[in-house]
């Protein structure tokens, strides 16, 4: 099942700049395994913003939302999701 998923960073000017810096270091490692087992296909940075766009490819909602929830920086998110369907035009399908 693949989902399209914006996700905005808005991490609190006040927190601890070390926990600040560790979690984004967690964040990144934590995704790029995600990347090479196939489950997080894409991610692209939103241009101006801090904030990507996203593709997943798993087998169900509840492990997307096992995966999302698990990002080092989940507290710090607004995260928006889109099931995709194949589209009758794609010449691909
Ligand atoms: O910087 C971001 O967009 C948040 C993020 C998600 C995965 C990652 O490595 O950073």
């Amino acid at each position: 099942m693949l989902f399209h998923v914006r996700m905005d960073v808005n991490i609190p000017d006040d927190l601890d700049p070390d926990v600040r810096a560790d979690t984004v270091v967690r964040e990144k490692a934590y995704s790029q395994d995600l990347q090479r087992s196939g489950k997080w296909p894409h991610i692209w940075r939103i241009v101006g913003e801090y904030s990507n766009y996203s593709i997943f490819d798993v087998e169900s909602n509840d492990e997307l939302h096992m995966l999302l929830s698990g990002l080092p920086l989940f507290p710090y998110m607004d995260i928006k999701v889109t099931p995709l369907a194949t589209h009758p035009s794609d010449v691909n399908a």
